[in-house]
């Protein structure tokens, strides 16, 4: 893998003419374009489709589906038309869950003949500390939550997970390495941490195991976000 593959940008923005001008403006400087919830909910389909032509981009649709197996795996269903590479669900959603949205993924893959879409479960969000999931009653430290959820992903169809950095290096040497390991939290020391609390550099990220890299704004808040992902790109060896 380029160097440059390793990145997904996220486009947490709500317009489609901004998302589409900034994929046009990444081609070729990262390997993937994230959109989630705050693009989703404001363009849905029609949209992710106009920012994935004008990038030529590979997919990774965050919506962290999180609800009972049938409505999970409708909710799979209904996506699988825009061809993502990747998908997200809540690993927190339970056994059953993930086990439905796998199902889902390969069922309609073969029923359209398309390629079949990646399974990402969300361990532990990376903007929260010990503290916070002591707030709502999870288990502690947030690294063997970490390591528990991904472990029941995997034993349930997942092809990989989305942890913080803290997380990889003990996760990589948990499960299969062709387990995706897809990473957010990531910081260069030249940028802003913002709302996110378990935090790395992307080198540092991909020295410990992970195979991609979320990143948003260090890359889409910067004045030159070519030259970002250019920096980025070389920190991790391009
Ligand atoms: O599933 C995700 O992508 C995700 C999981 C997580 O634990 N933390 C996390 O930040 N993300 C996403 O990764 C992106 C990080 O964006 P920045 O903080 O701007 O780099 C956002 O689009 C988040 O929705």
């Amino acid at each position: 893998m380029r160097p440059t593959d390793r990145v997904f940008v996220a486009l947490d923005m709500p317009e489609t003419e901004g998302a589409k001008a900034m994929a046009a403006r990444l081609a070729g400087l990262v390997g993937g374009v994230k959109l989630g919830l705050e693009f989703f909910m404001a363009q849905g389909p029609a949209g992710i489709r106009a920012v994935v032509s004008a990038g030529d981009l590979p997919l990774f649709l965050d919506l962290k589906l999180h609800d009972i197996p049938n409505t999970v795996a409708g909710a799979v269903r209904s996506v699988a038309p825009l061809a993502p590479t990747f998908l997200t669900i809540h690993a927190g959603g339970g056994p059953a869950m993930v086990r439905a949205a796998a199902d889902a993924a390969a069922e309609e893959a073969a029923r359209l003949g398309l390629a079949r879409m990646r399974i990402l479960a969300v361990t532990v969000l990376t903007s929260l500390s010990d503290e916070d999931l002591a707030a709502v009653g999870q288990a502690l430290p947030a690294a063997d939550q970490v390591r528990r959820l991904a472990a029941m992903a995997h034993a349930n169809g997942a092809d990989g997970v989305v942890c913080s950095p803290a997380e990889v290096a003990l996760l990589r040497a948990d499960l299969p390495a062709d387990f995706t390991l897809m990473v957010p939290g990531i910081r260069p020391s030249w940028a802003a941490v913002n709302d996110q609390k378990r935090v790395m550099g992307p080198g540092q990220a991909v020295a410990a195991g992970a195979d991609h890299l979320v990143i948003g704004r260090p890359i889409t808040a910067d004045p030159d976000p070519a030259a970002a992902s250019r920096r980025i790109a070389q920190e991790l060896g391009a």
